[in-house]
Parts: C-alpha cells; structure tokens; sequence
C-alpha cells in the first residue's frame, strides 16, 4: 500500500528524474531514456500528485512547459506563452478527451481537426511588415532563446511574405509551428557526422533541435532543417477566423509552408483518421510521433481554455513508439549460412514497434567499431515497421567506467576454424569447408553440375540431408545407405536409388571439378582449373606456400591467400582426406607429354566456326603448346579460320606449316584427352 511518507519520497525522486531528463532533451539535446520511457515516469509523477494533490508544487515537471532557454542565445519573452499538448495513449484517452470537450462546451458532437504530430521542436516566428525579424524556440514556455540568425538559413521559410492576389500583409505576425528535419536527411546528417567521428543523433527530433541551437549559424545552414507551421500568436491586422482550417489556409496565402489537416467529426471521425495515419506513417519523408487532435472552432477553443500547460481544446494522441533505449546485455557472433561471421546484440528485452526486441544485428565488424557498441551499453533501438530492429546509438553517459570495446573473434565460434576477412574488407567469413553453420549451402554446390554433378541432390534435399544430421561433412555423402535415405521426408525407393547411383558415379572425377567442389571462396571453375594444372595432386596443396600458389595463371595476390588459408585448415585438410578415403577420385588434367602441339608455337588468324579463340587457345596450351600473336620464323604453325588476313600471308611468305580448322581440328583430337 501507498503511504504519503512513501508517495512523497517517490514523487521527489520522480522530479529529480524527470528534470535531469528535461535537460538532457531540451539543453543537451541527448536524451538518455526515450520518450516512451519518459512518459511512463512522468505518468507516474502525475498519478500521485492526483491521489495526494498537496504533492503538486508549481515547479512540478507536470505543471512546466520544456526545459530552460539556454544563455547563450539571447533570449525571447513569448507574447503570448507557448503551451505544451496533454498526451493520450489509447483508445480510452480518446474517448475522456472527446466526452470533457464535449461536456465543457455542451455540445453532442463537435468537429476537429487532425494533424500529423511532427516530431521536432516548438518554434515562434515574428513578421512585421511581412518581412521576418525574430524567432525562438519554446524554452519554458513563457520565454525561449533567439534563434532568428539560424532560422535564416531554412530554405523552405521565406523571409519576406508574398502574398496571393487580394491578401493584405499583416502589420504584425506572430506564427507557430516545428522545426524539424526529414527522414532522408537526417540519415545523411548521421552518415556525414560518422565519417567525421562525431557522435551521432539519436532520432531526426533530437538531430533538429541539435541543429537550430547551434551559436553559429553557419553550422546550422550545414544541416537541412524544415519548417511547418500550424498556429498563429498574437498579431495585428489579421482576418478574423472562425475555424482553425480558415486560419491555416490564410496562412498558406501568405506563402508559408504549413502543416497538414484533416477535419474529423466526433471521436468516430478522430479514430478514423488515427488508423489512417498510423497506417501511412512510415510513407511520410519526415518522423511523427503521433497526431494531433484540435477542436476546430475558435470561439469554442476560447471557452475551453488551457489548464497548466496545456490547450484544453487540443491533445496529442501518440504511436506507439518504435526507438526504446534499453541495456545490452552480450554481444554474440552468429555464423551465416555463407559462413559470414555477424555481430549481435542481445538486448535486454523491451518492446519496440509493437514487438518484444531482445537482439539487434550490429551487420559486421566495421559497423561494430564505427558505432562502438559495448557490452553494458545502454542503447536506443528502432524498429520502425517491417524493418528489422537496429542499435541506432549507444548512449554514452551511461556507458559502466570498465567498459572495454568489444573484440571480433579471429575463429568461427561454430567450428573453430579461422575467421578471415572477405576481399571487400566488411565481411568476415569462417574458412571451414564443414563448418555447420555453412553446410546445406556448401553441399548444394558440392553437388552441383559444374562441381561433382549429383544429380538429384538440390537445396531442398541438401537442407533435409544436413538438417537430419546425416551430413556433417562432404565424406557422409557417400556414406549414405537406402535406408539411412528413406528416413527423410517424401523420399521414395527410386529417388533414393537414383541419388546413391549418381554419388557414385561422382567419385569418377575430375581435379578441376574436385577443386571447384570444395566451395573456396573465389574459386570459380577456371582458377580451378589452373589450380589443378599447376596442383595435379590435391595433397600438393597442403603443403603449397603462398608465393607457389600465387604463381598460378591468373591468382592474384587476395585470391592466393585465401587459397593458402582454406588448405592451411586442419579442419579442410580432414574434409579432403576423408573424400579420398571414401573413393573420391580426382583424375589429374591430362598433361602431353607427347603429341603433335607440345613444345610447339601456334599463331590462331581468321575466324573459326566450330570454336571461339579463347577457347583454341586453351586447347592448344592445354596440349603443351604455346599460342603467340605474331607470325615469325619460330612459328610452328598457323591454325587460318576463315578470312585470314596478313598473318597467313607472312606464314606463306615464310613457308610456316598452315592449318585450315579441319586440319586443327583432327590434330587436337589426336591427342583429345580433356
Ligand atoms: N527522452 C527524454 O528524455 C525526454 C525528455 C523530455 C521530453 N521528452 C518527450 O517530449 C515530450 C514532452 O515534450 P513537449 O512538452 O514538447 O510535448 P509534446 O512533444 O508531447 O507535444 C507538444 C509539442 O508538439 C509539437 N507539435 C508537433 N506537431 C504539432 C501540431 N500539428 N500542432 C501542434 N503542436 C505540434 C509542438 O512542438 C508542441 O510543442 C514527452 O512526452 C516526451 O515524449 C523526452
Ligand atoms: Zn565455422
């Protein structure tokens, strides 16, 4: 039970809370708890001035608009106060909200409006004359900080009225609405502030007000802010409104951007337009964080009134909030299936967008170290629509004094074997060819047509195969028996007969194929097959240097060394002796040692019909012959396809043995082995 002793001590701490929360978004503009977390506080705060209401002190955060105008503005006194919204959360607010309206003015049904709640900062502009001379931000309500110079650089916010055909300037005007900063700009504002090492804005809100309370304007003309605006203030030689939606159109002839409204009829017309927007919120280019609900009538917006802090006529109906701050409890490494090691946080769990969030992707290694994110940290995570949750921000006065930044693993945390990084610097992949996490992708390509060709044995069958744990290595392929096979799902006697026949015939092979197989990264079927010119025995590889294989027609220096890794792995060099042991045999590529091309120069001219260039090349070259480009006396012979040119009339000159593509033809397949 609640005690006053006890409420006390809790409403004060409570204050003492939400002030330093108070100065941390409308100072700092570095929140450390999100906004629904602040709620909830500031709820509680108020739940227990209502029960014990001599615990309500007028410096109460629950009486107070904002934070303080910061000094080093010069400072603004509002002519008229600037007033915060009361916030409902649900369906039940609503409908509190619409039965007081209705009960203070005595009305049965009364009409409002709807607005998107732009989630930036309050702000005030002065015209005279139609030309801009001052603007301020909110502050405590009553006074705020002169922000004119940065307001200047706005691009959508005209310096000077233009007003339609007809429409008087007004001799003074005062206008009320949000700066704020699209979607789409404030992920280029973070990336900029990345590349700089700055710390990054929690969400588009805090990255606007950040943004206009800059002392040096230019900076501020760096970052591209907006302007809507929805409110008038106290202003001379204005036309006199009957509704809100007359005075925003007003507003709109005098070439002002504004902000959107609908008109909604009773609390039904309220919760039509509630779906609406929040079905099409994520489609908006700028954050909301809810919509606003006025009555539309501005004789019955006078006799309402305001209590404390807020308009009695308005109310801000939120979203459920889709950023959370929360604690991140481990950071672990998952292992794809292309062996990608990622990062993940484990969070402790908090709902975000709707859903219960308890990990977060941190994607690589580099997205880690760039956004630091620690063990201990205190985060704020999004998750706004189908989008998967991310780490926006680790917020850093809460980060514990021993904290250490967290290390990537240099072995894959699944099967031990090394870790190395992809040859486009982010990604880093575990070199294991039988590593779990990698093995119904690697089977499927050890399996496939340019590779052992098993037929029959496809992903689906493949993730049956691993999944059932029948296949642990590439070696337990050909140990599968008829009947370990008809335990799988939908697996019939004949498949199962036709798949154990063509494992079989699979052991028959090529090296180039077997390389290929292995599923090295990189090694796609023509380095296999340099590899397995220079490597005619698998084995060879085991103990290859780096400068060997770097040797090889066609390796570059990034592909050797990851070459070198895989078949420096034990784990590899397991894999590829099992697969001998069970029968596998890789026919080394046919090397001539005799035979009418080894040792011989040729000059391919003139185009072939039966085979392209590239191809005659390799033909000849793969017979021992060298194919050279220019016809001399050391030219063995000219291979002259159709339309040969000079070279076959410098061959001729020089009595060199001519070749027309018949001729070539039964001479490669004299010696034809592939
Ligand atoms: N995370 C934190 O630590 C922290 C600290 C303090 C405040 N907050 C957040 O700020 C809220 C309180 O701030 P507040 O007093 O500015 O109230 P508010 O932001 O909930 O609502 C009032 C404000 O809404 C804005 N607004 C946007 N669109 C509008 C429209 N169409 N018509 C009228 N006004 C519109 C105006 O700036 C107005 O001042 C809290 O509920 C919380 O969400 C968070
Ligand atoms: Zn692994």
């Amino acid at each position: 039970m609640d005690t006053f002793p006890k409420a006390e001590a809790r409403a004060r701490a409570l204050r003492q809370e939400l002030a330093h929360h108070n100065h941390r978004y409308y100072v700092l503009d570095a929140p450390e708890i999100s906004d629904a977390q602040y709620d909830t506080l500031m709820r509680e705060l108020q739940a227990l001035e209502e029960k014990y209401p001599q615990l309500a002190t007028p410096d109460s955060p629950t009486q107070r608009v904002g934070g303080a105008a910061v000094e080093d503005f010069g400072q603004v006194v509002h002519s008229a106060q600037m007033l915060s919204l009361a916030n409902i959360f649900d369906d039940e607010g609503l409908t509190e909200f619409d039965d007081r309206v209705r009960k203070l003015t005595g009305l049965t049904q009364v009409g409002y409006v709807c607005e998107p709640k732009l989630d930036g900062l309050a702000i005030s502009l002065r015209f005279e004359d139609g030309r801009f001379v001052q603007g301020a931000t909110r502050g405590d309500g009553t006074t705020g900080e002169d922000v004119t110079s940065n307001l200047r650089t706005i691009k959508s916010l005209p310096l000077e009225l233009f007003p339609q055909d007809g429409v008087k300037v007004p001799k003074r005007l005062e206008v009320r609405g949000e700066v704020f900063i699209r979607k789409e700009d404030f992920r280029k504002l973070n990336e900029k502030r990345e590349e700089q090492g700055e710390s990054l804005f929690a969400n588009p809100r805090n990255a606007a007000a950040g943004s206009l309370r800059q002392l040096d304007p230019k900076e501020t003309a760096a970052r591209p802010l907006s302007v809507y605006l929805y409110e008038c203030g106290p202003s001379d030689g204005l036309p006199a409104f009957k509704t809100h939606t007359e005075k925003l159109e007003y507003l709109k002839t005098l070439g002002l951007p504004v902000n959107h409204s609908q008109p909604a009829l009773g609390a039904d017309g309220i919760r039509q337009r509630y779906d609406e927007s929040l079905k099409g919120r994520h489609a908006l280019p700028f954050e909301v964080d809810g919509m606003v609900v006025k009555v539309d009538d501005e004789d019955l917006r006078r006799r309402l009134g305001q209590v404390s802090k807020s308009p009695r006529w308005a109310v801000a109906y939120k979203f459920p909030p889709e950023e959370e701050s929360t604690l991140v409890q481990d950071i672990g490494i998952q292992v794809g299936r292309t062996g990608a090691l990622t990062p993940v946080a484990h969070l402790k769990p908090v709902k975000v967008g709707g859903v219960m969030v308890s990990r977060a992707t941190l994607h690589n290694e580099d997205e880690l170290r760039r956004k630091d994110v620690r063990r201990g940290d205190t985060v704020f995570v999004r998750r706004a629509g189908d989008v998967i949750p991310e780490i926006v921000t680790v917020v850093l006065s809460k980060r514990p004094e021993d904290s250490q930044p967290f290390t990537f693993p240099t072995h894959c945390p699944v099967c031990g074997a090394v870790a190395a990084k992809d040859e486009d610097g982010a990604i880093i992949r575990c070199t294991g060819a039988s590593c779990p996490a990698q093995l119904v992708e690697k089977v499927r390509h050890f399996a496939s047509r340019t590779a052992m060709d098993i037929e029959g044995l496809g992903d689906k069958l493949a993730t049956q195969l691993v999944t059932s744990g029948q296949v642990k290595t590439f070696a337990d392929l050909f140990a599968l028996t008829k009947e370990s096979l008809l335990k799988l799902e939908r697996m019939g006697e004949k498949s199962a007969e036709n798949l154990l026949a063509s494992i079989a015939a699979s052991k028959q092979t090529t090296q180039r194929r077997f390389l290929f197989s292995l599923g090295i990264r990189h090694v796609g079927d023509s380095t296999a097959r340099a590899l397995a010119e220079a490597f005619p025995q698998v084995k060879a590889l085991f103990t290859a240097s780096l400068e060997d294989i770097s040797r090889v027609k066609d390796v570059g220096p990034v592909m050797a060394q990851v070459i070198h890794t895989f078949f420096q792995e034990p784990q590899n060099q397991a894999t590829i002796q099992s697969l001998l042991d069970a029968g596998v045999e890789p026919a080394p590529p046919a090397v001539s040692t005799g035979g009418p091309f080894v040792g011989k120069t040729v000059v391919l001219t003139g185009t072939m019909v039966g085979m392209a260039r590239e191809q005659a090349k390799e033909e000849v070259e793969r017979r021992g012959g060298k194919v050279s480009g220019s016809v001399s006396r050391k030219t063995d012979f000219v291979v002259a396809g159709e339309d040969a040119g000079s070279k076959l009339k410098k061959a001729e000159e020089l009595g060199v043995r001519i070749l027309d593509e018949q001729a070539f033809l039964q001479m490669l397949e004299g010696n034809a082995r592939a």
